[in-house]
């Protein structure tokens, strides 16, 4: 564990550990791995991949096996398909640890069932510049060598103005159309060949039968270099979409751990990147749609293109000329003829000559037709298949189509995006120690660049909006029980941590005591070492305050615990909405002890009778039945009131819905497959009855009250509902269940700002069903995991929301109440 942790301190750390043959780091749950070029011993071995298996991460020194068997794990236990994105520049070992990642998987966890490897790989370049490169590539597409090389250098046009209409010419290509024409054809066999390969590999995996899937991504990292082109835009780009899916991530899990450790803090704060995603994608105005729309003209050109990127967004924080670049060579690019992207990794100068033509990858009508001439079967059943498929994309004889690289690129890149965002992910950042690409050379400063372009750098920030140091009660007592006289050493670790820090008197800001860990603000936990180790007259002092305030702590335990076991026994709900304790003297506390002492007996006689008890709550106001659920501590009795006051609301939405006027749209409290429910049980008894009676055995019912279940299911329009699938409109509808009832309830329009409702404030609008009569539960695949939901409400503004309604004392008490109280306490 780092005391300070910013970039110098972990590239220190890398160095420290690579140094001794340990390659790989973790940073918060990300895996560093230093490619070591060459085999380090036994560190894959059959031993080690047993040693790894269903430990959880931490437990073992940081490994790429660690992060395989996490995502199994979370594959099981949360049902939820997993990513591996596996990232790093060239060389740096992104294969070998993605084999890695798979042979872990296979042989711990057999093969085929759940395990599918979904490979993505870049772009590829053939170059075929000579005589006997256009001889192999004829032979190996089945076609003749002098056909292809007619089509490769000339076009085929039909006349339509002036002359013989009709009349076919071919038109000699430029050495740049050539060598585009080339290109294009190359990208295409490429893309037709890999989409088969992938075809057949997932022929082999039976989809049907498995749920779930681990997929492992290989991918380019972040890239510049003097000079930059359309390539580098593009992989760029996509660093720059995945940077996001991983901050959102990191975030995430920083704030998961931060909950599961109890610090009662949520928010880390950082700056996101989404300006610059939005540069680049954004309808009309981004740089991709600028580009395709200089495509479109009779003659577009490169720098007409770069003045418009420059023109639209004159004053963006993400986007300048490159005569504003630190480097001379830059500084010599005219503004029409490039531009540079301030990337989350550092500014990149992109000189734009030839975006124009790179962007086209229209395969001209000569070639395809050629090629789907050719003699060999296997090639012609590729394009057949495409252009069969393409028809709409077809050129007209004479003019190149255009076929936006760029859009294509975007279009493909959110829906991987859309797919890893649907998955739990892990991260596994791939270094090259050095250039020369030899084993026991480490290059600081080619290390930090890796470290800042992955991302890394910027997550560092991220942690430094939160609690980046942190360490294990253990650990820290292990590292400050020689400084301590044996008396103190011999406690616990816990609460040796918790004296210490109460006697050094640091400020609580600067700390937080987690479960099982101690988290601390930038630089803290530095300071704290410090005062550690500062002169021995201090730590005497030191020892005699932490002895003072163990005393004083164990006494008030000593109360607190006596009180709290005759409260708990005597109240079953703590009595106070707010959740807090009151403040006592030591006396008052005495006093209350013994009045509770002296009502022991009819607490008890009191707690019987509520067994036997039942509640006719059919007669009560509305009003009653509110201020019990917001009041009463007597659980049979707030459980009866729940039921009475949804039995209203549901004969009221019965009302409602039969007495609503023909062909009105209505808002939808819940989408029709939930509230299309079997009225008839509840309108055929009496409405004095208290449906309760009816439910399975009350103590069950009890238990389940204490369950969060959690819900998304789609829904159309109705005014949509019968257009064809494509333009129908879908919104999502999620909904909290606390126990049977619905706590929280949301709806993401498509088309409109979400609505969000919770429970005492807008019941009226909200799902009166209990999640039995919803049929939710058994509904495949609307179950989702509460952070799915609480991010979802986080980001439409729920906590806010919710906050409002327990201000203004709407809200009825609920899990989703209590929790919010607890974070703001
Ligand atoms: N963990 C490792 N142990 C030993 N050698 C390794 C390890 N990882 C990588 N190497 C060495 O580094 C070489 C390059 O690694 P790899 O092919 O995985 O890089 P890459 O990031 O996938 O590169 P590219 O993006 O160019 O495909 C490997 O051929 C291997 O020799």
């Amino acid at each position: 564990s780092l005391m300070y942790l910013n970039e110098a301190t972990l590239l220190h750390n890398i160095k420290v550990r690579y140094s001794k043959d340990r390659i790989y780091t973790y940073v918060a749950n990300i895996l560093i791995a230093v490619n070591p070029y060459f085999d380090i011993p036994k560190i894959y071995s059959s031993q080690t991949i047993k040693s790894y298996q269903g430990k959880s991460l931490g437990t073992m020194p940081p490994h790429v096996f660690a992060i395989a068997d996490k995502a199994f794990r979370d594959m099981k236990v949360l049902k939820m398909s997993q990513s591996i994105i596996v990232s790093g520049e060239s060389g740096a070992g992104k294969t070998e640890n993605t084999k890695f990642v798979l042979r872990y998987l296979t042989e711990s966890y057999g093969t085929g069932q759940d395990i599918d490897d979904r490979i993505v790989e870049g772009g590829c370049n053939l170059k075929n510049k000579s005589a006997q490169s256009l001889e192999y590539c004829a032979e190996l597409l089945g076609l003749d060598q002098d056909d292809l090389r007619v089509s490769l250098t000339t076009r085929v046009m039909l006349t339509t103005a002036g002359g013989t209409k009709g009349t076919v010419i071919k038109v000699p290509l430029k050495v740049e159309q050539a060598n585009n024409a080339r290109d294009a054809l190359a990208k295409t066999v490429y893309s037709h060949l890999f989409d088969h390969v992938v075809n057949r590999v997932n022929q082999c995996f039976p989809f049907e039968t498995s749920s779930y899937f681990i997929g492992v991504l290989d991918i380019a990292g972040f890239e510049y270099f003097e000079h930059n082109s359309f390539e580098q835009f593009c992989i760029n780009y996509c660093n720059e979409k995945l940077q996001q899916f991983f901050n959102e991530r990191i975030l995430k899990e920083e704030q998961e751990l931060y909950q599961k450790e109890g610090l009662g803090v949520n928010e880390v704060h950082y700056v996101d990147n989404q300006d610059c995603i939005d540069l680049i994608e954004a309808k009309l105005v981004g740089i991709l749609d600028i580009l395709d729309e200089e495509n479109r003209l009779p003659q577009p050109s490169d720098q007409h293109f770069t003045s418009a990127v420059h023109q639209k967004h004159k004053d963006h924080f993400r986007l300048t000329i490159p005569r504003k670049s630190k480097l001379t060579v830059h500084r010599n690019i005219r503004d029409d003829e490039g531009f540079i992207i301030r990337h989350f990794a550092g500014a990149v100068c992109y000189e734009t000559t030839q975006f124009v033509e790179k962007n086209n990858d229209a395969l001209h009508m000569s070639l395809e037709s050629l090629i789907c001439e050719s003699r060999d079967k296997f090639i012609r059943e590729l394009f057949e298949s495409s252009t069969n498929n393409n028809k709409d994309t077809k050129q007209k004889a004479g003019k190149l189509s255009f076929i936006s690289v760029g859009n294509k690129f975007k279009t493909q890149l959110n829906l991987l995006l859309d797919k890893l965002r649907s998955t739990g992910a892990s991260f596994i950042r791939c270094i090259k120690p050095n250039l020369k690409m030899t084993s026991h050379h480490f290059e600081g400063v080619q290390i930090l660049s890796q470290l800042q372009c992955s991302g890394m750098v910027s997550v560092l920030d991220l942690m430094q909006g939160g609690f980046p140091s942190r360490a294990s009660f253990h650990e820290l007592y292990n590292m400050y029980k020689k400084y301590m006289p044996d008396k103190l050493a011999r406690l616990d670790p816990r609460l040796f941590c918790k004296a210490l820090f109460k006697a050094l008197g640091l400020n609580e800001i600067d700390y937080k005591f987690g479960l099982t860990k101690v988290f601390f603000r930038p630089g803290k936990f530095a300071e704290f070492d410090q005062i550690m180790k500062s002169d021995p007259d201090h730590l005497a002092e030191l020892v005699k305050r932490v002895n003072h305030w163990l005393v004083c702590s164990r006494w008030k335990k000593v109360q607190w615990c006596s009180l709290s076991v005759i409260k708990v026994d005597s109240y079953p709900v703590t009595s106070k909405n707010d959740g807090t304790r009151p403040k006592m003297t030591p006396e008052q506390m005495a006093k209350e002890m013994s009045e509770i002492l002296s009502r022991g007996p009819a607490v008890q006689a009191t707690k019987a009778a509520a067994g036997t008890k039942k509640h006719d709550l059919s007669k009560w106001k509305y009003a009653e039945l509110r201020d019990t659920i917001n009041t009463s501590c007597d659980i049979e009795l707030l459980a009866a009131c729940r039921e009475e006051f949804h039995r209203r609301l549901k004969v009221y939405h019965a009302w409602k819905s039969k007495n609503k006027k023909r062909n009105t749209e209505t808002e939808q409290r819940a989408p029709k497959s939930v509230t299309d429910y079997d009225f008839a049980p509840y309108l055929n008894n009496s409405p004095q009855q208290n449906p309760a009676a009816q439910l399975p055995a009350r103590q069950q019912e009890i238990e389940m009250n204490r369950q969060q279940r959690f819900f998304r299911i789609p829904f159309i329009r109705p005014a949509d509902q019968y257009k064809d699938p494509q333009s129908k409109k879908k919104g999502w509808w999620y909904a909290h269940f606390d126990g049977p009832w619905i706590a929280r309830q949301m709806e993401l329009h498509p088309d409109k700002p979400p609505i969000l409702l919770v429970a005492g404030k807008d019941d009226m609008e909200m799902c009166e069903l209990n999640l039995e009569e919803t049929g939710l539960t058994r509904k495949r695949g609307a179950e989702i995991l509460p952070r799915q939901f609480e991010e979802i409400w986080e980001r439409c503004g729920g906590i806010q929301y919710l906050q409002n309604a327990i201000e203004s004392r709407q809200a009825r008490p609920t899990y989703a109440t209590a929790m919010l109280q607890n974070l703001l306490k």
